[in-house]
């Protein structure tokens, strides 16, 4: 029987002391890093499973190699059903360990993801198959709204700006969603990105979609080379500035909240982190960007598996940031 509530939970909302010193005014954290399946993936694509699960769906697949696919691998477990994960063959064997070890079949194609969603596609014509995107459907936005209900829940009045990572904007999507639903619409949005995957912000200057020729950031986990449609849309409904850090910067907020927060997360989690650890929220308010006087700030902490102890000395090392 396919369950009714939700597979993901509840998560802290926590005033940082140490953040809120840095930013000078204070800062809420949101932490989706102590969620299902480590990130805050499992809101929109449990939601989205269960939903197709109720359709009928008998095998899910997906070509996600990160946070999404494990998201969705834990979703298939508990609904019962076979899931497949298609990956590039560069991906790590701890990542296809962890997808193994939650019950997926994971199948390696190709050299890039772009190659691996296609072999994705071909698969989900099957009949009973369906394709989870990591981004890019309605239902996955409309899961990831369920955060911002849980702001509403703790915060009751707004805060002065809602922080967060956009690697396909499928975060933003269901914050915007969110927004819209508690009656917050007018709470700015910063809209973090690394330099390397920052296709959001090159949609917005252009007007249009953008499909970067690669994607060179170490935030592997924001690496959509074109964000979803609706992203565009989101940013002509809410006020969204769009700001984009270096993966130095990125890196080192993840070396900060470590020491800020004893919490290890992702690079991709680092670029959210910088808009206060590198002084933009200060920089957009000096600009006007932003209300000089603001009475809080959320910021997600997006989470991630794909990291640990030796990996972050390998960052630190490999972009020389002590
Ligand atoms: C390419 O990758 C898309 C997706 N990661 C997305 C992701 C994001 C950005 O979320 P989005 O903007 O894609 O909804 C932020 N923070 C973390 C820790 C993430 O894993 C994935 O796992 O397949």
């Amino acid at each position: 029987c396919v369950r009714a509530e939700p597979f993901h939970r509840v998560t802290p909302l926590l005033e940082s002391w140490a953040l809120s010193q840095v930013a000078g005014m204070p800062v809420f954290l949101k932490y989706e890093n102590v969620q299902i399946a480590g990130s805050f993936k499992i809101r929109g694509i449990g939601h989205f499973c269960q939903q197709m699960a109720k359709r009928g769906c008998r095998h899910l697949v997906c070509s996600s190699g990160g946070n999404a696919g494990i998201a969705a691998a834990y979703s298939a477990q508990k609904l019962g059903i076979p899931v497949t994960i298609v990956l590039p063959e560069s991906t790590s064997k701890q990542v296809v360990r962890r997808l193994e070890g939650e019950g997926a079949e994971v199948q390696l194609t190709g050299k890039v993801w772009d190659e691996a969603n296609v072999r994705a596609q071909e698969l989900a014509t099957r009949d009973g198959w369906v394709n989870v995107s990591p981004f890019d459907h309605p239902l996955i936005w409309e899961g990831n709204a369920s955060l911002v209900r849980e702001l509403k829940e703790s915060l009751r009045t707004p805060p002065g700006a809602v922080v967060l990572a956009v690697g396909g904007g499928g975060l933003l999507a269901g914050v915007v969603a969110g927004l819209l639903e508690v009656g917050w619409q007018h709470v700015p949005i910063v809209a973090m990105e690394t330099r390397g995957a920052h296709s959001f912000n090159a949609a917005l200057l252009a007007g249009r979609l953008v499909t970067l020729p690669d994607i060179t950031s170490v935030a592997r986990s924001l690496g959509a080379k074109t964000v979803a449609a609706r992203t565009l849309e989101c940013a002509k409904e809410c006020e969204v500035l769009s700001e984009v850090v270096e993966d130095r910067e990125a890196v080192r907020a993840v070396q900060r909240f470590l020491d800020d927060e004893r919490m290890l997360v992702e690079p991709a989690c680092g670029a959210a982190l910088a808009a206060v650890y590198s002084g933009i929220l200060g920089r957009l308010q000096t600009e006007g960007r932003l209300s000089p006087a603001l009475d809080s700030v959320v910021v997600i902490v997006c989470g991630g598996n794909n990291i640990s102890s030796q990996q972050l000395q390998e960052l630190k090392t490999q972009l020389n940031c002590s």
